[in-house]
Order: structure tokens, then sequence, then C-alpha cells
């Protein structure tokens, strides 16, 4: 499969106003993606997505490093790779605020050169599919946020280019709104070959819209792997045993230092081992350590994980690539 987005050790610092050092954004990344892949690009505040995105949609200059948009280099030939490119940026920029709906889907598309012949069959079903018959002339200023952000969609679904940048598409959106975007997202990935960047903190997003998610972390990519891989790889560590006993102190602190993510009690005096695992013996031993100590356990269960806790695992420093390989 053809390479659709190339990044080499890009890199890109700010200077803050008046501040004499420099904010590493983005402290050299490379990364590829595929046609038709849809990556969710993840991390917490300031950790460098939206610099990320700007640099790949050709808004922002990197210092150093090489972008190439279908093998073309952004910085040499910028105008040629944005024909390959549709961005919807946070608080939905790429709309005309004083034009009706209709009018920004063909004014767009007409600005990338389809005729109005073309685009009406894309428009009329973009218009139906997201549910925006009833504002189709209504200004845009007028709309809900959650309708406005259903447009900005549109637009960058009527432009058909190749690559699609959306960054957070469902910020600010109540659950309905932001359901009813994750299943457009998902059709429109089954239904065409789009190659999808989403930079998001909505998790739900992440686990049922993408196939992939790149973490980045204080402007370095920390995790690159598919979903389901490391729902998997956190989800088979993770064990709770439910301890019909109280734990003196030196227990506690045996089993804190060597395994135990979190040692809790519920309501009916059972003590409850929360146990990352790193290795397959890890779990015998602790099965050791308590029949030594003579603490009964009622179970053990295997916790499921969603990907908010991956990803707060991954950021906090509780990923590496080895173990990425031993899935
Ligand atoms: N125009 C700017 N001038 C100075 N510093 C900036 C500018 N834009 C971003 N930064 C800094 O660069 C770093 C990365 O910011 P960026 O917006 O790329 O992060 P982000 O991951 O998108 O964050 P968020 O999730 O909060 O949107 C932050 O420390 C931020 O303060």
């Amino acid at each position: 499969m053809e390479n659709v987005i190339e990044i080499q050790n890009v890199k890109k610092s700010y200077r803050k106003k008046g501040a004499k050092e420099k904010v590493e954004a983005v402290k050299g990344v490379s990364l590829t993606v595929k046609k038709g892949e849809i990556v969710g690009l993840l991390g917490p505040n300031g950790a460098g997505k939206t610099t990320l995105i700007k640099m790949m949609c050709g808004l922002l200059i990197p210092n150093e490093g090489t972008i190439l948009i279908n093998g073309i280099n952004i910085r040499q030939k910028r105008l040629q790779a944005m024909e390959h490119i549709s961005v919807v940026l946070e608080g939905n920029r790429n709309l005309y605020w004083r034009l009706t709906v209709k009018e920004n889907l063909e004014y767009f598309a007409g600005n990338r050169g389809h005729s109005k012949k073309q685009i009406q069959e894309k428009m009329e079903h973009l218009i139906d599919r997201f549910n925006l018959r009833e504002k189709e002339n209504e200004m845009v200023n007028a709309l809900s946020r959650g309708m406005q952000q259903k447009v900005a969609v549109a637009v960058a679904l009527i432009a058909n280019t190749d690559v699609i940048f959306l960054d957070e598409p469902t910020l600010g959106l109540d659950l309905e709104t932001s359901y009813e975007i994750r299943t457009l997202l998902k059709e429109i990935v089954e239904e065409e070959q789009k190659t999808i960047i989403i930079s998001t903190h909505d998790m739900p997003v992440v686990q049922e819209v993408c196939e992939r998610v790149v973490i980045v972390n204080h402007g370095n990519i920390v995790a690159d792997d598919r979903v389901e891989n490391l729902l998997q790889l956190f989800e088979s560590k993770a064990y709770l045993f439910t301890l019909n006993a109280t734990l003196t102190k030196q227990q506690i602190s045996f089993l804190e230092t060597h395994f135990v993510t979190s040692i809790s009690q519920n309501d009916v005096g059972q003590t409850l081992l929360e146990v990352n695992i790193q290795q397959s013996e890890d779990f015998y031993r602790i099965i050791d350590l308590l029949a030594k100590e003579q603490i009964p356990i009622e179970k053990i269960d295997r916790t499921t994980v969603d990907f908010e806790e991956v990803f707060m695992k991954i950021v906090k420093g509780g990923y590496s690539h080895e173990m990425a390989k031993s899935v």
C-alpha cells in the first residue's frame, strides 16, 4: 500500500512573546500513513498535536524535517500538495459563517475545481446523510455548534481529497451529536478509501473509528500501534485479586514495590489488589506470595480496560515498544 503521508524528523519550536526560551512543541517526529488508514492522534494538552496537524496540512512551516503528501514535498510545492488535503480545524474555521449550508458546500467544492453539476449529487447525498436537510438554506452562523461541526466535516468530504485532517471533531458537542459524528465517520471510512487523521481527546472516537493510534507526549511519539493491539496489551496484563483478608503494612509495601498498581478495601472488608503484570511468571509469583502469607484469595478477575485507561497508562510512561512486540 502506498504512503500518503510521510514525515521525517519534523521539529517545530515557538518563541513566546517576551520570553527568551523557546517552546519545543514537536521534537523530531517521523511518521508514515498509508492510503485508507484512519489514524487517531492523541496526547495530553500541549503535547504538540495541533502543531503537527498544522505542519502536515501546510499551515505551519517546520524548523526542520520533511513532509511529503502523496510524494509531494509540502514545503517546496505547497499548493500542489494542498490539493490532496482538506482540514477541519477546531472552531470550524473552514466555513463561511455568512453563507448558507448549501452555499458553503458549493463554494468549497467549486474552489477545488469541481463543477456545479459534478457536485450536485454528492451535495444532496451529504445533506441527507448529515441530517442537514431542514437547515440547508440557513446561514452557518445561525446553526448550533453540533450542526456547524457537521457542515465543516461535510465540506471536507465534498472537496473529495485523498487526505482529511480533523482537529477535535467532537469537542464540546453533546453526547448525541458526538455519537452522530462518530457514526458518520465510521460509515465514511467504510465507504470511501480516504486517509483520515483525527486529533481528539474523545476516547470513544478512537475506540470506534480509528484503526491505528499515534500518541504524542511532550512533542514526541510515544506509541504508534493498532487500537486493538494496545487494548489487548493492557487488558491481558491487568488483574483484580479479591482477598478475604486485611493486609499488614509490610505486606502492602512489599506488594506495592513489586507488582501492584492499587490496593483498596471494599465495603465488605475485602482487599482489592489491582495488578499489572509484565511477565506471566509474575502472576504465579503473586499467587505464591499470597499463599505463603496465608492470605485467602476469593477470586481473580481479568480487568477490562477501555481506551481511556490505555491512553493514561501510556502517557504516564507505562508502555515501551518492547511491550508492543510481545503482543
Ligand atoms: N503560537 C504559539 N506560540 C507559542 N507557543 C505555542 C503556540 N502554539 C502552541 N504553542 C505551544 O506549543 C506546545 C504544543 O501545543 P499544541 O497546540 O500543538 O498542543 P496540542 O497537543 O494540540 O494541545 P491541546 O490538546 O491542548 O490542543 C504547547 O506548549 C503550546 O503552549
